[in-house]
């Protein structure tokens, strides 16, 4: 009932052991703390909050348009949700060193188990996007040092990410993956790499976990988690693939009620109301709610 049992630091604590046991982790989107527990549920290994679904959510685009506080705080309600690590997008970090370590500690006491901090330039845009610019080498590396001195818990993740591979090239992105992991980095992105032998070059870069972004319509092919893991990925996000598939679905349902006046025929499509209640343990409450009413005062 209401919120996950597991606390933050043991989440945390989770998702170091499993990194380091070397099995590939599989982190969907979750799109609202729902979906988390969906997630959950379905037996995958963690969940990811994702600045694009939090700003499309919003009806905003990703271009940094989101606040530090509006992003804790919707992770904190989708982290609580679940017993699963959840990883948050943290874009830029919200500004420059100080932000950043700021940031973390917002993140921290959100009871996230880690977030990933960028090296594009403010405004940033989807990485899967033309025309992005990243910061100079030292204010990438600056960026990950505080964000590092800053966290409180040691096993709170900070993963890197470099955007540098769209705008100068392979080289560049491996150069910098090394540069952001002496920096303190305890795992990398590796933003819009296009092949798994990119993949394979920066695993032989670098000895940290590496995240494969297996977003849609961007600039990586859709690898499955098996090729992934051949490569030597240990954790693939599915950043907004949950948010996409919900409204297709919603569209197409929009549609067929403007057309035949019911939904009737979409019924398979739709969350049953027996799942949906099963998932937000409907039961647990009924079983508080009793045990509170039929408490009685102890004689005077
Ligand atoms: C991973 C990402 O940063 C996100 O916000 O989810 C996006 C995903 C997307 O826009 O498809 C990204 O920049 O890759
Ligand atoms: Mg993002």
């Amino acid at each position: 009932m209401l919120y996950a049992q597991t606390r933050p630091a043991d989440k945390r604590a989770a998702l170091r052991s499993r990194l380091s046991s070397g099995e590939i982790l599989r982190f969907p989107g979750a799109f609202n703390p729902l979906s988390a527990r969906l997630i959950e549920r379905k037996g995958f290994e963690g969940v990811y909050i994702s600045g694009a679904v939090l700003s499309a959510d919003l009806g905003l685009p990703d271009i940094g348009l989101t606040t530090l506080t509006e992003v804790a705080g919707r992770a904190k309600q989708i982290a609580r949700m679940t017993e699963l690590p959840a990883i948050v997008d943290a874009d830029t970090g919200f500004g420059e060193a100080m932000n950043v370590a700021r940031t973390v500690q917002e993140m921290e006491d959100a009871g996230l188990a880690g977030l990933h901090i960028e090296d594009q330039v403010n405004p940033k845009r989807c990485g899967h996007l033309d025309g992005k610019q990243v910061v100079d080498e030292y204010t990438a590396l600056q960026r990950i040092r505080a964000a590092v001195d800053a966290r409180r818990d040691p096993n709170f993740l900070i993963m890197a990410r470099t955007d540098i591979r769209a705008v100068e090239g392979l080289d560049a992105a491996v150069t910098r993956a090394k540069r952001l992991v002496d920096a303190g980095a305890d795992a990398v992105f590796p933003e819009a790499l296009t092949t798994l032998a990119e993949f394979e070059a920066v695993r032989a870069a670098v000895d940290v976990p590496l995240l494969a972004n297996m977003t849609e319509f961007g600039k990586s092919g859709l690898f499955t988690v098996q090729q992934l893991a051949d490569v030597g990925m240990n954790i693939v996000i599915w950043p907004v693939s949950l948010l996409r598939l919900a409204m297709g679905v919603a569209g197409r349902g929009l549609d067929e009620l403007m057309d035949a006046g019911s939904l009737a025929a979409r019924l398979d499509e739709m969350q049953h109301r027996a799942e949906l209640y099963e998932l937000i343990d409907y039961e647990g409450y009924n079983h508080f709610d009793s045990s509170v009413f039929n408490f009685t005062l102890p004689p005077a």
